[in-house]
């Protein structure tokens, strides 16, 4: 449906059509609390008994709800279609680092695989996160392209689904309407059209809270979660109600949230996944890591045999680092034999 299309129905469908067209225009109307609004009338008729200073105090004119009710249909009409690209691998050729200089290599990741992006700080691992974000064709600083299936990505693909077939996590996450968890993932589970809502967000909600380091309750608000909540919660959702096929996750490490379950979950899901980190845990878990050095792919290495024996003891190592951070969350002591808890007979934190 074009843009002139959707702006036509948000003014001449009753509110009721256009809320089983596309669930989250209920939701939005729920935000600034407006659940009473006539399903027969139009937009307009229903806003007319609505007094301007009302929607001032959610920073809002009536030309803005119009806006946003067009952004919730285009967007809700790109994820349907978005359903229908079956992307089974990723490419990304080479583009230039930071001297101008060809990078070493490109690489492909399928399916299913998850790609550890690594490298110093400032070195680039964010830039290739966004290149692959927004399936850059040599119009990035790096001059990358990146190929679905092993083709040029068309600009429908590109400019339209482009939001779609990717989900992004970035290190703030911040919440603009305040719905409660519940509504959120109602909102989420119904735009994406999934069966049995109740079951899914539950299971979200249970997952998010396995994640997080501090439980929530399913109906506060979610601009009262934490940063970390808000991570939790932000990859449950996207494991396990999110139809993108490509996940990207900027430095998970740093939310305080369980990696290693976080990384298993998303593996689950037979998307390809990327993340970037400096954390050995999350390097080793995944398929294969891409060096970063100076804004240029300077390696692209398979996690070796060794290597994925060696990720059991730092997973052990870690659940002892977790044990530590968890008590001293608690306001424990960490006064104890830290010798004999690290190396050899059992201790307690
Ligand atoms: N190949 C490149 N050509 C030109 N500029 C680049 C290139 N790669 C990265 N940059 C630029 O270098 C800067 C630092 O890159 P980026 O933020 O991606 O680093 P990072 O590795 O994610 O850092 P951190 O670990 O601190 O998050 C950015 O401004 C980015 O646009």
């Amino acid at each position: 449906m074009e843009h002139s299309q959707i702006l036509k129905m948000i003014h001449t469908q009753k509110l009721g059509r256009l809320f089983e067209l596309c669930p989250a225009i209920r939701l939005f109307f729920s935000g600034i609390r407006l659940e009473r609004l006539d399903t027969e009338e139009t937009l307009e008729e229903a806003l007319q008994g609505i007094a301007d200073e009302y929607l001032e105090d959610f920073g809002l004119t009536r030309g803005e709800i119009s806006d946003s009710l067009v952004r919730l249909m285009e967007k809700d009409r790109d994820e349907k279609s978005g359903e229908q690209v079956a992307v089974r691998e990723l490419t990304v050729l080479p583009g230039l680092d930071k001297s101008g200089n060809a990078e070493q290599s490109g690489f492909t990741v399928r399916r299913g695989e998850i790609v550890a992006v690594v490298g110093p700080t400032g070195s680039g691992k964010s830039r290739l996160l966004g290149d692959i974000e927004c399936l850059a064709q040599s119009d990035t600083p790096t001059e990358r392209s990146i190929l679905i299936n092993g083709e040029i990505p068309d600009d429908a693909c590109r400019f339209s689904l482009g939001g779609r077939l990717i989900s992004q996590l970035s290190q703030n996450m911040n919440f603009v309407i305040d719905l409660s968890i519940r509504d959120f993932l109602t909102m989420h589970a119904q735009s994406r059209m999934v069966e049995r809502v109740d079951d899914r967000i539950e299971e979200v909600f249970l997952c998010a809270n396995r994640l997080s380091g501090e439980p929530f309750q399913m109906d506060s608000g979610v601009t009262q979660l934490s940063g970390g909540q808000s991570r939790a919660l932000m990859i449950a959702d996207a494991a396990i109600l999110s139809n993108s096929p490509i996940v990207l996750i900027d430095e998970i490490e740093n939310a305080g949230i369980d990696r290693e379950q976080a990384v298993r979950l998303l593996a689950e899901r037979e998307k390809i996944v990327f993340l970037s980190t400096h954390d050995p845990l999350l390097a080793l878990s995944a398929d294969r890591r891409v060096v970063i050095r100076n804004g240029g792919v300077y390696r692209v290495l398979e996690t070796s045999r060794r290597e994925r024996s060696n990720l059991a003891v730092i997973e052990r190592e870690d659940r002892k680092l977790m044990e530590l951070r968890r008590s001293i969350r608690l306001g424990g002591r960490l006064d104890f034999d830290m010798e004999a808890f690290f190396h050899g007979v059992q201790g307690s934190a």
